[in-house]
């Protein structure tokens, strides 16, 4: 049985697409032990909740309220996940963290906490464009200019430069004249649904 956290900020869909793959059997013998949020309003915790997946919330705002730094939050968030990890999991190993959404920025403190562990990040761009917050809405306004004619959705590894990690899997998504920037998210957010769970499952077969 493989043993997966998950990182979250919002909705969680993707959350709820890993969920559905594991309860499935999409991705065979694995469980998500640990649902991770760093914004307290996410309804991906409420996901999680239902399907009765533990969950850790640790915000940067209680943090900075605390006098605390963004390298204190990381070193503290890396420290909590293995804790309460091991807590829901009856210490079992942690074989994949996956980033569903996460609007953090993660420092090398982070990073280097985990190094046996692979990170994947879900990022709906094409490798090196649109790296960063907001890549769906500037992905639709360089089509506007003319700059692109397409864009797409990655899985790729996490490493300290924010979406420039090897990429894992790629999968490209036209752009139409007639797209408003709302029907270009959702075809990008159904390609994601998809391409997730078969990143993560690629990592879990290696
Ligand atoms: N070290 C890394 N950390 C993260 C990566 C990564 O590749 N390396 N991927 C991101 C996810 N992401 C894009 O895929 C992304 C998310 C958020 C931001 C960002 O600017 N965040 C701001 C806060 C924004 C907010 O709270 O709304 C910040 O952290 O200050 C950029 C890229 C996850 N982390
Ligand atoms: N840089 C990463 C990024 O921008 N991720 C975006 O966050 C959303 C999370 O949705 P969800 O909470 O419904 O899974 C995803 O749709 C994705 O486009």
């Amino acid at each position: 049985m493989k043993t997966i956290c998950v990182l979250i900020s919002g909705s969680g869909t993707n959350l709820q697409a890993l969920i559905d793959a594991c309860a499935n059997g999409t991705i065979p013998d694995t469980r998500i032990g640990l649902v991770v949020s760093n914004r307290s309003a996410a309804y991906g915790l409420e996901r999680a909740r239902i399907a009765g997946i533990a969950t850790f919330t640790q915000t940067l705002k209680s943090h900075k309220d605390a006098g605390k730094t963004r390298a204190d939050f990381d070193a503290d968030l890396a420290s909590s996940i293995r804790a309460e990890f091991a807590k829901n999991t009856n210490n079992a190993a942690l074989d994949l963290i996956v980033l569903a959404g996460f609007m953090h920025i993660l420092s090398p403190v982070f990073l280097a906490a985990f190094e046996t562990t692979p990170i994947i990040n879900l990022h709906p761009a094409l490798p090196g464009q649109f790296d960063g917050a907001n890549a769906i809405g500037r992905a639709y306004e360089a089509f506007q200019a003319g700059v692109v004619s397409e864009t797409g959705v990655m899985v790729h590894r996490v490493i300290a430069e924010v979406d420039r990690g090897d990429v894992v899997l790629v999968e490209r998504v036209p752009i139409l004249a007639s797209d408003t920037l709302e029907s270009l998210e959702q075809r990008i957010h159904e390609v994601e649904h998809g391409i997730i769970v078969r990143g993560a499952l690629a990592i879990l077969t290696l």
